[in-house]
């Protein structure tokens, strides 16, 4: 579903070159839900980026559904970025524009006829139980309403993948459990594949299939999660790779 071969990413600062991801392969299996672990400034949010290609990698290829996103052109890039939705820890929501404005933005990007946006829009969120919301504006909502907002957004195009950089950090536990809930059924119901960043090892053992751990822009190891136990505290282990 993903694979990345032997990507590099460096950044330039003021000190000189920086070697932010090193030489890291990686495969994400269709249908997994897979953790990205690792300290603060370990790379993890770069290899996320990675995966679009919101970050162009300097060496190695991306390939996801079988297409390298590396060698693309950017018009095919672009299209090919509408089966890979992405949210983040700050939503990153339009402010002047409602919760279905929202919503519809990479419907009106992607040429959507209107009525198929307009019943699109509310599919989406009715899958995440805010239906009621669509007149209303970001600043009107909870950070739980935004990130389903973001949520809905995501799916709109129906995308294969889900990257979710850190989705719960700004989050209480209560609105953190709902929220994995909602990419819990995303991933059964609707299939989509799921990476996503967190340094919060409870997001791991309740949602993931395996973990990926990352320091100093190194992949360190990739292990599968032991099926989550609702009430239970499970380790992350069995190195498989
Ligand atoms: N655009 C950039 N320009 C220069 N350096 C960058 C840039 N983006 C990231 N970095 C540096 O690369 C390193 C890895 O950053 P990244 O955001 O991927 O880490 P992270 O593991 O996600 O950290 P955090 O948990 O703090 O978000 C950090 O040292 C960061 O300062």
């Amino acid at each position: 579903m993903i694979k990345l071969h032997q990507v590099n990413k460096h950044y330039t600062t003021s000190s000189g070159l920086f070697h932010a991801v090193q030489s890291v392969s990686l495969q994400v299996e269709e249908g997994e839900i897979h953790g990205i672990i690792g300290a603060s400034g370990a790379g993890k949010s770069t290899l996320l980026r990675l995966m679009n290609v919101l970050e162009r990698p300097d060496e190695g290829n991306v390939v996801v559904n079988g297409e390298d996103l590396t060698r693309m052109p950017e018009k095919r890039l672009r299209e090919a970025r509408r089966s890979i939705g992405m949210i983040f820890q700050h939503y990153h929501l339009v402010h002047n524009r409602s919760v279905s404005g929202n919503v519809a933005m990479p419907l009106e990007l992607a040429g959507v006829a209107k009525k198929e946006r307009v019943e699109r829009v509310r599919e989406c969120l009715q899958f995440v139980g805010l239906a009621d919301k669509a007149e209303q504006y970001p600043a009107q909502l909870s950070g739980g309403q935004k990130q389903r907002v973001a949520i809905a957004r995501a799916l709109a195009n129906r995308p294969a993948v889900l990257l979710c950089d850190e989705p719960t950090s700004a989050l209480d536990p209560q609105t953190t459990a709902d929220i994995l809930g909602v990419l819990r059924e995303i991933n059964r119901e609707l299939g989509v594949t799921i990476v996503i960043v967190t340094h919060d090892m409870d997001v791991v053992r309740n949602i993931c299939t395996r973990v990926s751990e990352m320091r100093d822009g190194h992949l360190l190891s990739t292990k599968h999660v032991a099926a989550p136990m609702v009430g239970s505290t499970v380790e992350a282990g069995d190195a498989d790779e």
